[in-house]
């Protein structure tokens, strides 16, 4: 059983004894470009009616999803649907937000992640997160990487040293930064300072990786060689991925989600899930027509 209690504070992080041998693995650059797998692989993460709440602003209403092992799960659907809010509520991130609740219920390997006990951080060590800006800390390269499996109790330099090439070399930029480790990681190319903030995510071994929008401040070069990266990372982690670009979610992602904002009686806005299927399945023959017309461009 995964324990995400803060007494379980050591540094392996990944206690798992869900079923992955069984699971089934991804091939690479699925989507609509290729095939789903045809037996459905172990959900890691379970949603069953989620809300969340800003106050008494009810952002998302009632989503229910499993988040597959090993699989990329696409997020689309117009601005202010609530893709973001979800996103942070898989691990925990709308915590920081005064005011933000969470209803329904949200389970990693069947325990429920708000559940009293769980420490938010252990949630945090099992689900990492990259975000839409790429934010690496004002340090060197070797210590953006090496700071949270610092934090985490591990201090022998060689331990590190080969903790921080695995990390660079899982996040495919350590032929490009392997002779400059102490260089500060704000000076590296914006593409780079991604792929040096998904090494950071990788370094403390999460299970899964959430990623909000992280290719929407990059250039189409580096765009493509965080996609390609996605593909490898889903070797080894389940990736769940928020993105307003609807190519980049039939080319990468094997499960997608499509969420739209409904108005009810009294006005207000309310982000719901359409459609959770295949990504192959949601682009070529989707079960809702609102899925149909925002993916033909005819609505959002
Ligand atoms: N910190 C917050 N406090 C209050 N309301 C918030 C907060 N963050 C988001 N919201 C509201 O929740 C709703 C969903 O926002 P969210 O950012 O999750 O949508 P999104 O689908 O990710 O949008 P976008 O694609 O524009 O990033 C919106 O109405 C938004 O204004």
């Amino acid at each position: 059983m995964t324990n995400l209690s803060s007494s379980s504070a050591t540094t392996d992080v990944k206690v798992i004894t869900m079923t992955d041998k069984t699971s089934v693995r991804p091939t690479a650059g699925l989507g609509s470009a290729g095939k789903s797998p045809a037996i459905a692989a172990e959900p890691v993460m379970d949603l069953t009616d989620v809300s969340v709440f800003y106050g008494d602003f009810e952002a998302v209403r009632g989503v229910s999803l499993p988040i597959r092992h090993n699989q990329i799960t696409a997020m689309i659907g117009p601005s202010g649907c609530g893709k973001s809010t979800v996103l942070r509520a898989l691990n925990r991130m709308n915590d920081l937000v005064a005011g933000a609740r969470v209803a329904g219920s949200i389970t990693y390997h069947g325990q429920d992640i708000y559940a009293p006990g769980v420490d938010p951080i252990q949630v945090r060590r099992h689900i990492g997160m990259v975000f839409q800006k790429a934010n690496p800390f004002p340090k060197s390269i070797y210590d953006n990487i090496a700071y949270g499996p610092r934090l985490n109790g591990i201090k022998r330099r060689a331990e590190l040293d080969v903790i921080v090439e695995e990390a660079l070399t899982g996040a495919a930029l350590w032929d490009e930064v392997k002779d400059k480790l102490k260089t500060s990681g704000l000076a590296l190319s914006g593409g780079q300072q991604q792929r040096l903030c998904i090494a950071r995510a990788i370094a403390v071994k999460p299970e899964v990786i959430l990623m909000d929008e992280p290719c929407s401040a990059l250039d189409p070069i580096a765009t493509s060689k965080i996609e390609e990266l996605m593909f490898q990372l889903a070797e080894d982690y389940t990736i769940v991925i928020v993105t307003h670009n609807m190519q980049q979610a039939a080319r990468v992602s094997h499960y997608t989600s499509f969420f739209t904002a409904e108005v009810d009686d009294a006005g207000v806005r309310h982000g719901r899930l359409v459609e959770f299927d295949d990504t192959q399945k949601i682009f070529t023959n989707p079960a809702e027509q609102r899925t149909e017309d925002y993916i033909t461009g005819r609505f959002g």
